[in-house]
């Protein structure tokens, strides 16, 4: 059976991927990945600056999933600009670079850097950070996604990604597809962390992560079934040559093969990643091996959107 699986011409030897933020901030990180059983690696989404983040404890594995208020902390921009190069140069197609301005003009600043350099891989701009204090998710501004995407695609002709937060109502799958439609838009990835969840600890009677009173963006298998819905949803509405990747809840093969089933093309690992490090690839590839195996697909497209309903 074969995992390969391609995103805008671009081959991966296997579709499983990090999640943008998990293990992926240094150097030695993304090397990690790079050379272990992934198909392929996502940078932490930079900054313009460097930044140190929010205070910790600001992540907090759990026994469903994770919480987390990092609050953006990475190298900057022109550290995983740097990386992504040498990548790029030493061979690698398969490196995602992430990104997450703090502001559109801090999007279109990286967006015109990647522009004028030599990279011609995937961007990811990341739409839905939950975490930074006083900054909302662009992911949930209609109006401002719109006037972004107009603004970049006058410049912008290379590969892009949009890293999206969960929606919760149809009709905001509607909305966001059809502004997505009207761009050349690569691909959408569905999902972030279902954003400012709140976890107690009942004997402490204390909020278990310090930054923003507690509130954070919640994954792993709380997010499995919103992430599921907006893999389907947004694959039943975007036009077919807008690919998908889907991320939330992936701890084994059968949730990749659920993914799939959504319409993914590509997924990203994030909490369970975070938990188990990069032997995951390997696990998950050999349980998703022998699911194909049972069911008799050769490759994805054989399952790829064929979910069925009753
Ligand atoms: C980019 C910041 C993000 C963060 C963060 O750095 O707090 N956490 C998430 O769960 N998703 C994000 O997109």
């Amino acid at each position: 059976v074969s995992m390969q699986a391609e995103i805008a011409g671009i081959s991966f030897d296997n579709l499983l991927l990090n999640a943008a933020g998990i293990r992926c901030s240094t150097v030695q990180d993304l090397n990690s990945i790079l050379t272990s059983e992934a198909g392929g690696v996502v940078t932490k989404s930079a900054t313009v600056e460097e930044r140190a983040g929010n205070e910790s404890p600001r992540m907090r594995a759990l026994p469903l999933g994770s919480i987390n208020s990092m609050g953006l902390p990475n190298h900057g921009f022109d550290y995983y600009m740097a990386y992504v190069l040498k990548a790029q140069s030493a061979g690698y197609n398969n490196v995602i670079l992430s990104v997450a301005g703090l502001s559109p003009a801090d999007d279109l600043l990286m967006l015109r850097e990647i522009q004028q350099s030599g990279f011609d891989g995937l961007v990811e701009l990341n739409l839905s950070c939950p975490n930074v204090k006083g900054k909302p998710q662009v992911g949930y501004d209609f109006a401002a996604v719109e006037q972004l995407l107009g603004e970049i695609f006058k410049f912008f002709d290379k590969r892009l990604g949009l890293k999206l937060p969960p929606y919760f109502d149809l009709t905001q799958f509607d909305e966001m597809a059809a502004i997505i439609n009207q761009y050349p838009v690569t691909y959408v990835n569905s999902i972030n962390s279902i954003g400012n969840g709140l976890v107690i600890d009942p004997v402490t009677e204390t909020a278990v992560i310090k930054p923003k009173g507690g509130f954070g963006g919640l994954g792993g298998e709380y997010a499995k079934p919103t992430a599921l819905a907006n893999v389907r949803g947004f694959r039943q509405r975007l036009k077919p040559e807008i690919q998908m990747i889907g991320t939330g809840g992936i701890k084994s093969g059968m949730d990749v093969f659920e993914h799939v089933l959504c319409g993914a093309d590509l997924v990203q690992i994030g909490t369970a990643f975070g938990s188990e490090g990069t032997p995951i690839f390997d696990r998950i590839s050999q349980e998703l091996q022998d699911i194909m195996i049972e069911k008799g697909y050769r490759r994805l497209a054989d399952f790829r959107g064929k979910l069925k309903t009753l």
